[in-house]
């Protein structure tokens, strides 16, 4: 495996930075009057301004170059094509077949993929229109009002992503949802707001194993039963798993299970039966055009020409400032509210996917991969953090991601937001010069002794890259298109970077040191020599709790 830093266009790059790194982009905006023009890309309802980066033409060319001779043409060909490219798990990443159109066959394992996947969507179209229609009914003969999906990780961040920014298509009826923390405190407050007779539960887990998950599950399972028979539960609890097994041991009757498959990420199973809670809420038609909406990104992705590819381009725009300017964050800030989940769920396919140090090949990176991913709604973090993006001393590429349609705002509000995330973009690169914070303070009035001792804490540097991301519209299509964007602009990087993006092992070790502390705290298993901080921590607890349990003895 060739490392990125020995390939030519690595090398280009890196004298790039160094004869670069000085230049101001107002300056590359002031001599150059198509630069906003060259530096656009439409995909559908999505548009990309990615002029105000730090890059010229040789940059974005050596960009390319860089996808190019790492790979990216290969590998990507092998993602569709259903490749086991998921080396540590021996599993293809096949999510592109989930929203596949038509009947060409997409084959892993010599075998087409497309009948299951039609099959399991046509189930849970027939399942959706008869909880939406009023056709299926609770045990007590009434329709369901609520849904509560119990699930964590890729089973809740990408539904409740979903059923938020598409609430506009919800159906009326129906309140959404989602219990993730095994902390009871959230199922508590869920189940205090809903009846049984009218709940509907999915629980959500791919293995079927999840700590968390099945606990929720067991305790809203038990809540259920006490104004209902065992063979009611048919009628109120339905599982979304890879695990039959697993499904019939919890007492779900798997002819109420909907399957998904062991080359369906995590993080990437939104277009599976992972999505039932969408489709629940949005209808199956709203669904199926989500899914249209990934596949325009996907065949822009797979024919795009490099220079000219949306995630090729905010893939190889993240290298750019991650391995050449040394930036270890990323800002996802969208505008509209109905985008406020959106960060947490690009934070876990981000960071799940790209937050490695070991190489494909087993050796270690020994340069920077994936940026820690951050965000909340721009406006409100405008009032709180973007202080230190203005002037602090971090470099924080940013994606700003906005909605031209006014979706039924209220009057004269979309107008302020889009007035200040266009702001924003231009502030961030513009920045203010002493000059200017001079004549300004001049200007109103300030004596020149008092204006001179401010002019410092006045001063934006600027030069700080932020891509515009606009939607025509946040509607089920465009909302398809930009996951799907960002899924492919993580599979991107993960190549350039000889890293699997599709295994996620870092997320083991806790779970199995928690297995004995569990045992610890509940007095089963005598305290296992741990470092002297966790006995501490865990004696307290014992402490605190042992005068109810009367389990002291063990310690
Ligand atoms: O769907 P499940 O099997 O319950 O897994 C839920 C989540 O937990 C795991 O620990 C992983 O970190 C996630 O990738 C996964 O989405």
């Amino acid at each position: 495996m060739s490392h990125p830093t020995d390939l030519p266009a690595w090398q280009q790059l890196a004298q790039d930075y160094r004869e670069t790194c000085r230049t101001h982009m107002r300056d590359w905006f002031a001599q150059d009057p198509q630069r906003a023009e060259r530096y656009w890309l439409d995909v559908g309802g999505i548009h990309l301004d990615f002029a105000k980066n730090r890059i010229n033409d040789t940059i974005l060319r050596h960009l390319t170059e860089l996808a190019e001779q790492s790979g990216v043409p290969e590998q990507r060909a092998a993602m569709f094509g259903g490749e086991k490219i998921n080396t540590t798990e021996q599993r293809a990443a096949l999510h592109t077949a989930l929203r596949r159109r038509g009947d060409a066959p997409v084959c892993t394992d010599g075998e087409n993929v497309m009948p299951k996947i039609h099959a399991v969507l046509a189930k849970m179209g027939r399942f959706a229109h008869a909880v939406r229609s009023g056709q299926w009914l609770g045990h007590t003969g009434q329709v369901i009002t609520d849904v509560v999906n119990i699930g964590i990780g890729g089973s809740d961040l990408g539904p409740l992503m979903m059923c938020s920014a598409l609430k506009p298509y919800g159906h009326p009826r129906l309140n959404m949802h989602f219990v993730s923390n095994v902390d009871g405190m959230q199922l508590a407050g869920v189940l205090a707001k809903v009846h049984p007779a009218t709940t509907l539960f999915v629980i959500a887990s791919k293995t079927f194993t999840t700590q968390e998950t099945l606990t929720n599950a067991k305790t809203a399972r038990e809540w259920f039963l006490r104004g209902a028979g065992e063979a009611d539960i048919a009628k109120h609890f339905v599982a979304v798993s890879t695990n039959h097994e697993a499904v019939a041991a919890f007492g779900i009757d798997t002819a109420h299970m909907f399957e998904f498959w062991d080359w369906v990420g995590g993080r990437y199973s939104l277009w599976s039966a992972i999505g039932l809670p969408i489709m629940l809420y949005l209808g199956e038609d709203n669904f199926v055009k989500m899914l249209e909406g990934a596949q325009l990104m996907d065949e822009h992705f797979a024919c795009a020409p490099l220079a000219r590819n949306m995630p090729v381009v905010l893939a190889m725009l993240g290298i750019w400032y991650i391995n050449f300017y040394g930036a270890s964050t990323h800002l996802i800030a969208p505008y509209d509210q109905l985008l406020h989940r959106f960060p947490k769920f690009i934070q876990q396919l981000d960071m799940e996917s790209n937050g490695k140090q070991t190489r494909k090949d087993g050796t270690l990176a020994g340069y920077a991969t994936g940026p820690i991913v951050w965000g909340e709604t721009g406006i409100n973090g405008q009032h709180a953090f973007f202080q230190l993006l203005h002037q602090g001393t971090h470099l924080t590429p940013a994606d700003l991601i906005v909605s031209l349609d006014k979706q039924g705002n209220l009057p004269g509000h979309h107008e302020i937001l889009l007035s200040n995330v266009f702001a924003q973009a231009e502030a961030f690169m513009r920045g203010k010069t002493a000059a200017e914070a001079r004549a300004e303070l001049l200007a109103q009035g300030m004596d020149e002794a008092a204006a001179d001792a401010l002019v410092p804490h006045k001063v934006f540097s600027g030069n700080r890259p932020t891509n515009m991301i606009l939607l025509d519209k946040i509607d089920p299509l465009n909302m398809g298109s930009l996951v799907a964007l960002y899924e492919h602009k993580v599979f991107v990087q993960g190549v350039v970077w000889g890293i699997n993006s599709f295994d996620q092992w870092g997320v083991e070790l806790g779970k199995q040191l928690a297995g004995t502390v569990l045992a610890e705290l509940n007095g089963t298993l005598a305290a296992q020599p741990h470092d002297a901080s966790t006995m501490r921590l865990i004696r307290l607890y014992r402490r605190a709790n042992c005068e109810t349990d009367g389990t002291c003895h063990l310690f």
